[in-house]
């Protein structure tokens, strides 16, 4: 077959998916062919142990590719590395060549291994433990391994699997009963490292110069192999998570086949209304059924990844539903993936799709990671999954060398989505986004501070490792608190317990709330004490590892969320009104009527209810909620505008009335003077003409849509970051529109969208001028969890806004500095 046949069969399949769609509805928006690539084998390099090789083989691994090679011979001069390749492309191997080898000739040399789940831990150990390797006593160490099996693992094991939160609390707080085995510590692997971001991330970050720190103590200074789903700079990412350099290994040498991609919007829905009366569209969920079902027709073996798991099995059973008016026999070949992600059920998940008795599984992202499935015929994403590194990731499961696969994303309902159909360069041709952290936040660490303490006595010297200046200031606030002391040698700890058990490295810290389940009294979970009234508020469908429960009642002062299993067919969006004030403004660009800022502010927020809605986005009630305010301290971005620039031009003001959000978008969108003609919008010197009474719907439209499009650049979920817009702000007297991180100390969200500013606002227009809704929904700028029930909203307006901005950033450049007028 030639390469033209062989990419065929995307296009086939791509065929068979929109047969009998009128060219009316016709919902794909473009389409690209990624071309077939070799594999690039070379030699065992020389210093790989014999049995390793040997074991190798014998499972199937012939020769590695060359960046495995590569990686692996660097690790072993001793260089820190990040491999960051493709989906499948081996990136175990990279790390297991070295090690194994290592422990195959010294018979004291031990290795860690974190990975960010369990699961993934799991799997991962059992590819090592079925190569076999005599001398190789690879173990887990994780929250269900046996009470009797851990002294062992102390005792015996030489490569000991486990994750970030049992690392924290169950090896470095008590690292003495672990002396053994960081005497000879000679590797770290940090696998998945792209999830590590956010507060997590900053976490892990800290994390790991604790474990550096303990290392050293018992004379070890390990090596770290970092493993990485594609992403920008991997380099920078890696040396900011370990604080050590980092060598990239990014040439990927695995094969990959053919593939089609299509980018797919589902259509506006006649029938169905949301918010307001504003249009729908088909959901994503619904439509990746549809899609399905005809892939599983054409014997294409595909796997569809959904958002929720509720709604993984809902586009199972649409599938099914559609495929047994056709062939009984062809619907029971597709299945939802269940939970409790077993290995075993991972397992036999692969085994069934590989042998083609299941032709299509609908999942969540349970199956992006540590799962051993590749060369499918298709992969339908149902939403974007949040980050490029995500997408290529899920993407990547289709297409085996020598055959060509179809991937299709379909957008959801969503400003972001929105986005990514109607420009598929952000797509195709982006690089993949550089994760984010922030190991500066003063409310990471000052927890992790604690513990490194309690670990062991920090001295001078060892403050730069921890941040220097930032790490300082936070001793100092730990020292006034009495919870450390300060010596001429160092700082100590000065009690008797232990800090680590109150330190979530997940979360936000403070007293975290715990759900229960009231028939059993079992604990689910908990929840960050700053989120508990968004998540577990009184009748919220609360969705742990997959099984669904419904909220009772959330007590803050005891601590504890009362929940019963229930599964019902809505979902639940807390609405909160939020206010915010400016703490501290660290950096302000001054370009003419417009200033763009960066600094830290405080957040109050409330939530006063919440919207019940169908999975096909119906929103059936609305119900009042009466929760306490809470209070956030974090990092914001903003811009103001200047009356001047918003409003209406000479002769033009007032004259036109109270315009409402309910007009066309095409007088400002796509003619007229003010027009973007160029992809960053805005026409320089001219402003917004809005009467004023449009200008508080105008902001607040264009505030939502930067909230969508903000996890472009910043690696974040819309649910990680909230936002304000007033006509009046009383802090900088100005109509304001701020963005803000949703974690107390932030980050670094709100830092991306500062230095992104031009480019993320540019999107934020273009998504809301794609969308060809007449005057707003959820796919441009109505915001899911708005505290004001998207009212008002005022499209054309937030296009006006938004033009406006953008103008005056070009036009004016920047002023730097504080106080600038
Ligand atoms: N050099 C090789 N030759 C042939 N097969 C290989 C080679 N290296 C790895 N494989 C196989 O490729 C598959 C994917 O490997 P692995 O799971 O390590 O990839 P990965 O990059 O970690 O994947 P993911 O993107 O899912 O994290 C495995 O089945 C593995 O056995």
């Amino acid at each position: 077959m030639d390469g033209t046949v062989r990419s065929g069969k995307g296009r086939r399949l791509l065929d068979r998916a929109t047969a009998g769609i009128p060219a009316s509805l016709y919902p794909v928006t473009h389409v690209a062919e990624l071309p077939a690539r070799p594999a690039d084998s070379v030699d065992w390099p020389d210093w790989v142990a014999g049995p390793v090789v040997e074991a190798l083989k014998a499972n199937g691994v012939e020769a590695p590719w060359r960046h495995q090679a590569e990686a692996a011979s660097l690790v072993r001069e001793g260089e820190h590395v990040v491999i960051s390749t493709g989906t499948a492309s081996g990136k175990s191997l990279a790390y297991q060549l070295p090690v194994l080898s290592a422990l195959v000739e010294d018979e004291r040399a031990t290795a860690l291994y974190l990975s960010p789940t369990k699961a993934l831990g799991a799997d991962q150990l059992r590819a090592v433990s079925s190569l076999d390797i005599k001398k190789a006593r690879a173990a887990s160490f994780d929250g269900d391994t046996p009470m009797e099996e851990r002294d062992w693992v102390r005792a015996h094991a030489n490569w000991v699997f486990t994750n970030p939160d049992m690392l924290h609390r169950g090896i470095l707080s008590s690292h003495a009963r672990w002396s053994r085995f960081f005497r000879r510590l000679s590797f770290v692997v940090v696998d998945e490292c792209h999830s590590y971001r956010g507060v997590f991330g900053s976490h892990v970050a800290l994390l790991l110069r604790r474990l550096r720190r303990v290392a050293a103590y018992y004379g070890a200074s390990p090596v770290f192999v970092l493993a990485s789903a594609t992403t920008a700079d991997p380099a920078a990412f890696a040396s900011k998570l370990t604080g050590q350099d980092c060598v990239p290994v990014t040439e990927d040498g695995s094969p990959r086949g053919a593939r089609t991609v299509a980018l797919w919007e589902p259509p506006l829905l006649s029938e169905l209304s949301g918010e307001n009366g504003a249009p729908v569209r088909r959901s994503a969920g619904a439509e990746a059924a549809r899609i399905l079902a005809e892939l599983v027709i054409e014997g294409a073996r595909s796997l569809a990844f959904v958002r929720s798991r509720r709604g993984a099995e809902l586009t199972a059973l649409g599938a099914r539903r559609i495929l047994s008016e056709v062939d009984g026999a062809l619907a029971e070949s597709v299945a939802a993936y269940r939970s409790g992600y077993l290995p075993e059920e991972r397992r036999a998940l692969e085994a069934a799709l590989l042998s083609g008795r299941l032709l299509g599984v609908a999942t969540t992202n349970a199956l992006e990671l540590g799962v051993d499935i590749a060369g499918l015929d298709a992969v339908v994403l149902a939403g974007y999954p949040g980050t490029l590194a995500s997408f290529w990731q899920q993407a990547g499961r289709a297409g085996r060398a020598g055959d060509a696969a179809l991937v299709v994303f379909v957008a959801r309902d969503d400003p972001l989505d929105t986005y990514l159909v109607h420009h598929p360069a952000a797509i195709l041709d982006r690089p993949v986004e550089a994760a984010v952290l922030d190991p500066s936040n003063p409310y990471v660490l000052g927890p992790q501070l604690a513990c490194a303490i309690a670990e062991l006595p920090l001295t001078e010297p060892e403050v730069a490792a921890f941040g220097g200046d930032s790490a300082r200031a936070v001793l100092a606030d730990l020292v006034k608190e009495k919870i450390i002391r300060r010596r001429t040698s160092g700082w100590y700890w000065t009690s008797r317990d232990r800090p680590h058990a109150e330190v979530g490295i997940r979360g936000s810290g403070g007293e975290q709330i715990a759900v229960v389940e009231a028939d059993s009294g079992r604990m689910l979970g908990t929840v960050d004490p700053g989120s508990a009234c968004y998540a577990v508020h009184p009748g919220a469908v609360y969705l742990h590892q997959g099984s669904s429960y419904v909220v009772d009642e959330l007590d803050l002062e005891t601590g504890l969320a009362l929940v019963h299993a229930e599964d019902p067919d809505w979902t639940t969006s807390p609405r909160e009104i939020v206010d915010i004030s400016v703490l501290r403004t660290e950096e302000k660009r001054v370009h003419g009527g417009v200033t763009v800022n960066l600094g830290e502010v405080s957040v109050s927020s409330q939530v006063v209810g919440y919207l019940r809605r169908r999975p096909s986005g119906e929103v059936l009630d609305q119900t009042p909620l009466d929760l306490p305010e809470q209070s956030l301290h974090t990092r914001a971005v903003w811009y103001t505008i200047s009356a001047e620039l918003l409003g209406a031009s000479d002769g033009a003001a007032g004259t036109g009335g109270h315009r409402t959000g309910t007009e066309a978008l095409e007088p400002v969108g796509t003619g007229g003077s003010r027009a973007g003609t160029e992809e960053l919008g805005g026409a320089p010197g001219t402003g917004a003409e809005l009467d004023p009474a449009r200008v508080p719907g105008a902001l607040h439209a264009a505030e939502h849509a930067a909230i969508g499009l903000l996890p472009l650049f910043a690696t974040c979920d819309r649910w990680d970051i909230g936002g304000v817009s007033t006509a009046w702000h009383e802090d900088t007297g100005e109509a304001t529109v701020f963005v803000h991180d949703g974690h107390p100390g932030g980050a670094g969200f709100a830092d991306r969208g500062f230095a992104a500013i031009v480019p993320w606002l540019a999107a934020t227009r273009e998504a809301i001028v794609s969308c060809e809704c007449p005057a707003g929904c959820p796919s441009c700028v109505q915001s899911p969890k708005c505290g004001n029930g998207n009212d008002p909203l005022d499209k054309a307006g937030a296009v006006a806004v938004l033009d406006t901005v953008l103008g005056a950033l070009r036009q004016h450049g920047s002023v730097s500095g504080h106080g600038v007028a």
